[in-house]
């Protein structure tokens, strides 16, 4: 095992840089913390000359106790034409408690001219100074620099002296910024290692990739192997344009591919939660599709896909998804077999045959050629399970339900439903409103079977979907509806298909309610941010 790589995070600087991105200062000690615990060794919390949140930020970070990482204030060189000391920036970073500095300087002819406006020489001199300013106020310094390898394929030789002069400044370490995304992995790496070469061991160097070219995480592994000993990254990639390198596939990478130490102790199973904690905490769904931590990172849905991974998970998986926190997913669709149907049905704890799996999957293709889709509706799957099974017992019996939409002249819109249901052999007429007719028909419903089955007061629906499945047909086609529910502690989703958008809404709904009554072990409770554990995918 090699240990000798650096985790810096960019999440809560660069990273606020893409577009849609803003946490508040509150938010963002939480985003650190998270980061602590995960083990980042460095990290960039933003840059303190730049807005009052961003000051409140480093007046929070002072507060807290970090158990690993240590806080990195980013900023820029001195601005031309005035004394390092006398630069406002450089003396919000100096006066900031954190003991990292990272200093952004030009390091390309084309920036220096456009851009700052300032000879070869004077560019030198900002980044030497602003360096030993930082370093002589105590501070450990980091010198990123911008546009490096666009740089170097312009002008090797004053590229390689602007690292120099930063690591004659007094700086530990020289980051090569592909500020642009412009390079690819192989130009990457062939730079870095004769970067790494000229400077020997004066000074270390860093890696700072973009994604423009789908190439950040790349770039950055092709970094690594020729020398870079520090790798920057974000939290899922965020960033400005196509983002950042994904620091979370770069850990995936280098302590699994390539058998870096990277995360102290077992740390590295926190990685899914992580990336998912910063995504929420930033209002954006986590990416299903994303490498390590995705939901579907280490989902089968090929039948055949399925059998092999019964028989060794290694058949169809790189690596096993719980060493990162993540969980594997096997999928029914109408792509899959038997195995499928064996290994669903233990998950919950259910016994199937052979013949029964067959007939299960059977069913599935069937329903699945009639427009349902049980990918995003385990609990109705699982309840299509215990019915082959024997021994579903129905919540109710219907007899028939009805609902009632009056809007007036004002278009105010009024709705109310009746059912007519059976339970132990009484029947039941109710009748409820509600500000849609779904809605009226679950205020019906559950005013009676509520009272048999109490728990189900706690169940809400937390997303509806409508699909028209044979659109041709417009106002007249099939519908799809998708319900997600969760009792606070597991979520599930059902599935409805009907010509009648309110009958297939129903039947999503009738198969919520049952599938939350179904006898199992008792639920996982929810994680410690208050997340309900995930049993079904989500609708
Ligand atoms: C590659 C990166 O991601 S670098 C980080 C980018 N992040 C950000 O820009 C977010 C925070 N930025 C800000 O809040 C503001 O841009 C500030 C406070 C830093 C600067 O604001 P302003 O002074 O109004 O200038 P503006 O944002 O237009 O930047 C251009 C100025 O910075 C100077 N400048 C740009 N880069 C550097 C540098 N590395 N060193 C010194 N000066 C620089 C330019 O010469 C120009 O000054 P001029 O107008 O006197 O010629
Ligand atoms: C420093 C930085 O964010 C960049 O060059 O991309």
């Amino acid at each position: 095992m090699n240990s000798t790589v650096q985790l810096y995070d960019a999440t809560l600087r660069d990273g606020m840089q893409g577009e849609g991105m803003s946490l508040t200062a509150r938010e963002k000690v939480r985003v650190a913390h998270r980061l602590d615990e995960l083990g980042i060794d460095l990290i960039e919390a933003g840059f303190p000359a730049s807005n009052p949140k961003e000051l409140e930020l480093f007046g929070l970070l002072a507060q807290e106790r970090f158990e690993h990482a240590q806080i990195v204030a980013f900023g820029m060189t001195r601005r031309r034409g005035v004394a390092a000391q006398d630069d406002e920036n450089l003396r919000i970073l100096a006066e900031c408690f954190a003991p990292v500095c990272t200093l952004v300087g030009k390091t390309w002819d084309l920036h220096l001219e456009k851009v700052v406006k300032v000879g070869r020489e004077e560019n030198l001199a900002m980044i030497e100074e602003s360096v030993a300013f930082l370093v002589g106020c105590g501070k450990r310094v980091i010198y990123d620099a911008e546009h490096f390898f666009d740089a170097w394929r312009a002008n090797e030789e004053y590229a390689l002296e602007c690292l120099r002069v930063a690591a004659r400044g007094g700086a530990e370490r020289v980051v090569l910024c592909d500020t642009n995304g412009s390079s690819l992995p192989h130009q990457v790496g062939t730079a870095v290692g004769e970067v790494v070469a000229a400077l020997g061991r004066d000074v270390e160097v860093g890696i700072h990739c973009h994604n423009d070219l789908e190439c950040g995480v790349a770039n950055t592994l092709a970094a690594v192997l020729n020398g870079a000993t520090q790798v920057q990254g974000t939290m899922n990639g965020i960033g400005e344009r196509t983002g950042n390198a994904n620091l979370v596939s770069i850990i995936g990478n280098l302590q699994f591919k390539l058998g870096y130490d990277v995360l102290p102790g077992d740390r590295i199973e926190k990685l899914t939660a992580t990336a998912h904690f910063v995504d929420e905490l930033l209002n954006l769904a986590p990416d299903p599709n994303q490498p390590f931590v995705g939901r579907n990172a280490f989902a089968h849905k090929g039948g055949l896909h399925v059998a092999g991974v019964r028989a060794d998970a290694s058949t169809f998986e790189h690596m096993e998804p719980e060493l990162v926190g993540n969980e594997r997913q096997l999928i029914v669709s109408e792509l899959a077999g038997r195995h499928t149907v064996s290994e669903k049905a233990a998950a919950v704890g259910l016994e199937v045959d052979d013949a029964t799996a067959q007939r299960v999957i059977d069913r599935v293709k069937e329903l699945e050629a009639d427009g349902y889709q049980f990918e995003a509706a385990d609990g109705s799957f699982e309840l299509l399970l215990r019915k082959e099974l024997g021994g579903h017992e129905p919540l109710f019996v219907l007899e028939s339900w009805r609902t009632i939409v009056d809007q007036n002249a004002q278009g105010h819109v009024e709705c109310e439903a009746t059912i007519k249901i059976w339970v132990g052999g009484e029947r039941y007429v109710r009748s409820a409103e509600g500000n849609g007719p779904v809605n009226a028909l679950d205020a019906a419903l559950r005013s009676v079977v509520a009272e048999f089955h109490p728990h189900l007061r706690d169940i809400e629906l937390t997303d509806y979907k409508v699909r028209l499945l044979d659109q041709h047909h417009g106002t007249g086609a099939t519908t799809r509806v998708l319900v997600q529910s969760t009792d606070g502690r597991r979520t599930w989703g059902t599935i409805g298909v009907a010509q009648n958008v309110i009958a297939a809404s129903w039947q999503a709904l009738v198969e919520s309610f049952e599938y939350a009554e179904a006898p199992r072990e008792p639920a996982p409770a929810a994680d410690a941010d208050g997340d309900p554990a995930t049993t079904g995918r989500p609708a």
